[in-house]
């Protein structure tokens, strides 16, 4: 190995510039400013005297940085004195931000539906209701939204919706199969929120976490028709449900009857200001700085992590030797699925890949040969743990082999965290009030 073996410290640099890149403040001022007194939001424009109200109503892990970036555009201005806002955030995202309640919808690290953030919708649907022709309403959702935007609704209640969520989720359902379920238990997904909202104007702004960004499926679309056909969400719960018993009658019930819940009235737009393409991008431009040859894997990486880490390794062995001079960085965007086992331990589907890849190359002699593997939630939050991600280089296989420890058995049981715990490998960022899906990064040193 030379002094350009890549390190742990630039695959870090390089994942971080990419998260800095889909920053939801600055995202947020991008599409919202202030002119003299007149807002811009997107290509439109409002002047304050035709205006009431500016209600700006949201939930999602990156509602604190886009709830800021919101009151920055309008400090200052006469939309200041206008602004109600209110969006359900994770408990560690809470913070004061000037004009809004940031309300705790659920524990950190508990992307589930809980009690307070049912109350924190009835307070969200009973602003919007209250929104009136001289009102302009605007939505800044991120991923997460759905754990975070809850109204059970057609007798199906919390506990019931949690039940559905955890079974789906446990056995690899992916993320537009599950909101087509939740969609149909809820009143303010699938457009519900929309629905609602009687403002003569309401603007959706959406930082996507899911791959293809479809307006739909993100924080399952509180302001965007549910476009799903009829049997759509049963044909989801009969193929991950073996027997009827696994799930609460009631959402049966629900799911059975089938029904679309509705359209959404013209007043109401939805775009999409960041996603996980933006963060890719942003880290090859970082590694070109730091003299890497870049190397995309795009952004819409799916399949199943385990699968993943061993197709990264390939990835990387197969662009070696076409790297002679300069080492490489590939970086890989998208949200892979793990099948938990049926008594789990702790990790992530981050933690979980990274240690797929260091299990594809631990029986080798030259270990990963001086490659970096850095598979990271752009969220900061991966899986129920306090990590973001892990890291997998030599000094980690180095450490884990000296502690007679061997990836297989963790990766077995889903339990990334204490292997990674163990051997150093575990990348802690707190959140990072963004979320476009997770990046991978993968060094490769030059010279094969
Ligand atoms: N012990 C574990 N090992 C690996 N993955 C896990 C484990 N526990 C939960 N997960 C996965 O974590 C995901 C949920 O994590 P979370 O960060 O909340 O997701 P998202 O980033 O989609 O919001 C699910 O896909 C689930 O299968
Ligand atoms: O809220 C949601 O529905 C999803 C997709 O947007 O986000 P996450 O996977 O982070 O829960």
């Amino acid at each position: 190995m030379t002094d350009s073996t890549p390190t742990r410290e630039q695959a870090i640099q390089i994942w971080q510039a990419g998260v800095d890149a889909v920053a939801s403040d600055r995202l947020v001022r991008n599409a919202v400013r202030v002119e003299g007194q007149t807002l811009r939001v997107l290509d439109e424009r409002f002047e304050p005297g035709d205006w009431d109200r500016l209600v700006v109503v949201g939930a999602g892990k990156a509602g604190a940085g886009m709830a800021s970036g919101v009151a920055e555009a309008v400090a200052d201005s006469d939309w200041a004195k206008k602004l109600t806002g209110w969006v359900n955030v994770p408990a560690d995202c809470v913070r004061p931000v000037p004009g809004f309640t940031l309300h705790a919808g659920r524990p950190a690290g508990v992307n589930e539906p809980r009690p307070e953030g049912v109350e924190g919708t009835r307070r969200i649907l009973e602003l919007v209701r209250g929104c009136g022709p001289r009102d302009l309403c605007l939505v800044l959702l991120s991923g997460g939204g759905s754990a975070l935007l809850v109204a059970p609704t057609g007798g199906v209640t919390l506990a019931d919706k949690l039940a559905v969520t955890k079974l789906l989720a446990s056995r690899g359902a992916d993320i537009t199969e599950l909101n087509t379920v939740r969609k149909r238990l809820s009143a303010v997904k699938g457009g519900g929120l929309a629905r609602t909202s009687g403002a003569r104007r309401t603007i959706c702004l959406a930082i996507s976490d899911v791959i293809g960004d479809p307006l739909d499926v993100i924080a399952s679309g509180p302001t965007v028709a549910d476009e799903s056909e009829g049997p759509a969400a049963l044909n989801v719960l009969q193929n991950y449900c073996s027997n009827r018993t696994e799930l609460p009658p009631a959402v049966w019930a629900a799911v059975e009857r089938g029904s679309h819940t509705g359209g959404v009235p013209d007043s109401v737009r939805t775009e999409v200001i960041g996603s996980n393409a933006v963060a890719g991008a942003a880290a090859l431009a970082m590694a070109a700085k730091l003299g890497f040859v870049q190397m995309s894997d795009g952004s819409a990486v799916a399949g199943v992590a385990r699968e993943e880490g061993a197709r990264l390794i390939e990835l990387a062995r197969a662009n070696a030797d076409t790297v002679v001079d300069l080492p490489l960085c590939i970086a890989s965007g998208g949200e892979p699925t793990v099948a938990l086992s049926d008594a789990p331990g702790k990790g992530g589907r981050n933690q979980e890949l990274a240690l797929a890849a260091l299990d594809a190359v631990w029986d080798a002699p030259d270990g990963l040969n001086g490659a970096v593997i850095l598979s990271g939630g752009t969220d900061g939050e991966d899986g129920p743990t306090d990590a973001a991600g892990a890291v997998a280089d030599d000094a980690v296989i180095a450490r884990g082999k000296a502690l007679g420890l061997h990836p297989r058995p963790y990766l077995d049981r889903n339990d990334a965290y204490p292997f990674f715990e163990a051997t150093g490998g575990l990348l802690k960022t707190g959140p990072t009030h963004t979320n476009v899906m997770d990046l991978r990064i993968v060094l490769v040193p030059a010279g094969g």
